[in-house]
Protein backbone atom coordinates (compact mmCIF):
# COMPACT_ATOMS: atom_id res chain seq x y z
CA UNK A 1 0.00 0.00 0.00
CA UNK A 2 1.29 3.14 -1.26
CA UNK A 3 1.75 5.98 1.42
CA UNK A 4 1.39 10.06 0.30
CA UNK A 5 1.87 12.86 2.94
CA UNK A 6 0.05 16.23 1.29
CA UNK A 7 0.86 19.80 2.63
CA UNK A 8 0.61 22.98 2.43
CA UNK A 9 4.09 25.01 2.63
CA UNK A 10 7.63 23.79 1.30
CA UNK A 11 9.71 22.93 4.16
CA UNK A 12 13.48 24.29 4.39
CA UNK A 13 16.50 22.36 5.59
CA UNK A 14 16.29 22.28 9.45
CA UNK A 15 15.69 19.85 12.42
CA UNK A 16 11.84 18.71 11.76
CA UNK A 17 13.24 17.97 8.17
CA UNK A 18 15.96 15.54 9.52
CA UNK A 19 13.64 14.14 11.85
CA UNK A 20 10.65 13.96 8.75
CA UNK A 21 13.58 11.64 6.79
CA UNK A 22 14.66 10.23 9.18
CA UNK A 23 11.35 8.12 9.76
CA UNK A 24 10.77 7.83 6.15
CA UNK A 25 13.56 6.22 5.11
CA UNK A 26 12.96 3.61 7.80
CA UNK A 27 9.87 2.91 5.73
CA UNK A 28 9.87 0.99 2.22
CA UNK A 29 8.65 2.11 0.06
CA UNK A 30 8.75 5.81 1.71
CA UNK A 31 6.04 7.87 1.91
CA UNK A 32 5.70 9.79 -0.98
CA UNK A 33 5.83 14.00 0.10
CA UNK A 34 3.59 16.16 -2.33
CA UNK A 35 3.79 19.77 -0.91
CA UNK A 36 1.77 22.41 -2.19
CA UNK A 37 1.60 26.13 -1.83
CA UNK A 38 -0.99 29.28 -3.34
CA UNK A 39 1.43 31.95 -4.60
CA UNK A 40 -1.55 34.49 -5.00
CA UNK A 41 -1.96 36.98 -2.17
CA UNK A 42 -5.27 35.15 -0.56
CA UNK A 43 -6.36 34.93 3.16
CA UNK A 44 -8.70 33.89 5.25
CA UNK A 45 -11.95 31.54 3.94
CA UNK A 46 -10.77 31.62 0.60
CA UNK A 47 -6.79 30.82 0.92
CA UNK A 48 -8.25 28.16 2.87
CA UNK A 49 -10.55 26.97 0.32
CA UNK A 50 -7.92 27.12 -1.98
CA UNK A 51 -5.51 25.19 0.09
CA UNK A 52 -7.94 22.40 0.47
CA UNK A 53 -8.39 22.08 -3.76
CA UNK A 54 -4.49 22.05 -3.65
CA UNK A 55 -4.32 19.45 -1.47
CA UNK A 56 -7.37 17.23 -2.90
CA UNK A 57 -5.66 17.98 -6.40
CA UNK A 58 -2.97 15.63 -5.05
CA UNK A 59 -4.97 12.35 -4.30
CA UNK A 60 -4.63 8.97 -6.19
CA UNK A 61 -8.26 8.09 -7.64
CA UNK A 62 -9.71 5.89 -4.77
CA UNK A 63 -7.39 6.69 -1.71
CA UNK A 64 -8.30 6.61 1.35
CA UNK A 65 -8.02 9.61 3.15
CA UNK A 66 -6.80 10.97 6.65
CA UNK A 67 -6.68 14.73 7.12
CA UNK A 68 -4.50 15.86 10.20
CA UNK A 69 -6.80 17.57 12.51
CA UNK A 70 -6.18 18.81 16.04
CA UNK A 71 -10.11 18.92 16.43
CA UNK A 72 -10.55 14.96 14.69
CA UNK A 73 -9.98 11.59 16.65
CA UNK A 74 -7.62 10.72 18.96
CA UNK A 75 -6.80 7.41 18.35
CA UNK A 76 -3.54 5.51 20.18
CA UNK A 77 -0.62 4.28 17.79
CA UNK A 78 -2.18 0.47 17.99
CA UNK A 79 -5.57 1.50 16.82
CA UNK A 80 -4.15 3.56 13.81
CA UNK A 81 -1.50 0.33 13.19
CA UNK A 82 -5.15 -1.27 12.67
CA UNK A 83 -6.65 0.85 10.33
CA UNK A 84 -3.94 0.50 8.23
CA UNK A 85 -3.82 -2.81 8.26
CA UNK A 86 -7.57 -3.38 7.52
CA UNK A 87 -7.63 -0.60 4.41
CA UNK A 88 -4.75 -2.65 3.21
CA UNK A 89 -6.00 -5.72 3.68
CA UNK A 90 -9.47 -4.46 2.22
CA UNK A 91 -7.66 -3.89 -1.07
CA UNK A 92 -6.90 -0.03 -0.75
CA UNK A 93 -3.85 0.71 -2.95
CA UNK A 94 -3.23 4.16 -1.49
CA UNK A 95 -3.67 6.06 1.70
CA UNK A 96 -3.18 9.97 1.26
CA UNK A 97 -2.16 12.21 4.68
CA UNK A 98 -2.75 15.73 4.32
CA UNK A 99 -1.73 18.74 6.75
CA UNK A 100 -3.01 22.20 6.42
CA UNK A 101 -1.62 25.54 6.33
CA UNK A 102 -1.62 28.02 9.48
CA UNK A 103 -5.22 28.65 9.08
CA UNK A 104 -6.10 24.54 8.80
CA UNK A 105 -7.96 22.75 6.87
CA UNK A 106 -10.93 23.77 4.69
CA UNK A 107 -14.36 22.32 4.89
CA UNK A 108 -13.75 20.61 1.40
CA UNK A 109 -10.87 18.15 3.28
CA UNK A 110 -12.95 17.52 6.22
CA UNK A 111 -15.72 15.92 3.80
CA UNK A 112 -13.55 13.82 2.03
CA UNK A 113 -11.48 12.41 4.74
CA UNK A 114 -12.01 9.03 5.52
CA UNK A 115 -10.32 9.86 9.38
CA UNK A 116 -9.55 13.08 10.92
CA UNK A 117 -6.52 12.23 13.21
CA UNK A 118 -5.71 14.23 16.40
CA UNK A 119 -2.17 14.34 17.31
CA UNK A 120 -4.16 16.01 20.63
CA UNK A 121 -5.19 18.95 21.23
CA UNK A 122 -2.72 20.93 21.06
CA UNK A 123 -1.63 22.53 17.95
CA UNK A 124 1.90 21.71 16.53
CA UNK A 125 4.15 23.67 13.88
CA UNK A 126 2.91 21.82 10.30
CA UNK A 127 6.54 20.75 9.96
CA UNK A 128 6.65 19.05 13.21
CA UNK A 129 3.48 17.33 12.16
CA UNK A 130 4.98 15.98 9.51
CA UNK A 131 7.89 14.69 11.66
CA UNK A 132 4.68 13.14 14.16
CA UNK A 133 3.04 11.65 11.06
CA UNK A 134 6.59 9.84 9.83
CA UNK A 135 7.18 8.72 12.66
CA UNK A 136 3.32 7.30 13.86
CA UNK A 137 3.90 5.58 10.72
CA UNK A 138 7.24 3.65 11.24
CA UNK A 139 5.49 2.76 14.72
CA UNK A 140 2.09 1.21 12.09
CA UNK A 141 4.61 -0.78 10.37
CA UNK A 142 6.69 -1.66 13.60
CA UNK A 143 3.70 -2.92 15.23
CA UNK A 144 1.83 -4.44 11.91
CA UNK A 145 5.72 -6.85 11.65
CA UNK A 146 6.11 -7.39 15.37
CA UNK A 147 9.21 -4.97 15.44
CA UNK A 148 10.45 -4.50 18.51
CA UNK A 149 10.64 -0.55 18.16
CA UNK A 150 7.04 -0.34 19.61
CA UNK A 151 6.93 -1.79 23.50
CA UNK A 152 3.02 -2.31 23.76
C1 LIG B 1 -0.51 25.42 12.49
S1 LIG B 1 -1.64 24.11 12.26
C2 LIG B 1 -3.17 24.95 11.95
C3 LIG B 1 -3.91 25.29 13.17
C4 LIG B 1 -5.31 25.79 12.91
N1 LIG B 1 -5.68 26.72 13.94
C5 LIG B 1 -6.37 24.67 12.86
O1 LIG B 1 -7.46 24.88 13.37
O2 LIG B 1 -6.10 23.58 12.30
C6 LIG B 1 -1.23 23.50 10.65
C7 LIG B 1 -1.61 22.07 10.39
O3 LIG B 1 -0.87 21.22 11.27
C8 LIG B 1 -1.64 20.07 11.58
N2 LIG B 1 -1.78 20.01 13.05
C9 LIG B 1 -1.40 20.92 13.98
N3 LIG B 1 -1.67 20.50 15.21
C10 LIG B 1 -2.23 19.27 15.08
C11 LIG B 1 -2.73 18.31 16.01
N4 LIG B 1 -2.74 18.52 17.31
N5 LIG B 1 -3.22 17.16 15.51
C12 LIG B 1 -3.24 16.92 14.18
N6 LIG B 1 -2.78 17.79 13.26
C13 LIG B 1 -2.29 18.95 13.70
C14 LIG B 1 -2.98 20.20 10.86
O4 LIG B 1 -2.94 19.50 9.64
C15 LIG B 1 -3.06 21.70 10.62
O5 LIG B 1 -3.87 21.99 9.51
Amino acid sequence: MRLLIAAVGKAKAGPEQDLFRQYCRRLSPPPVLKEVEEKRPLAGPQLKAREAELLLATLPEGAKVVALDEKGRDIGSVDFAHRLRDWRDSGCQDVAFLIGGADGHGDAVRERADLLLSFGRMTWPHMLVRALLAEQLWRAHSILTGHPYHRP
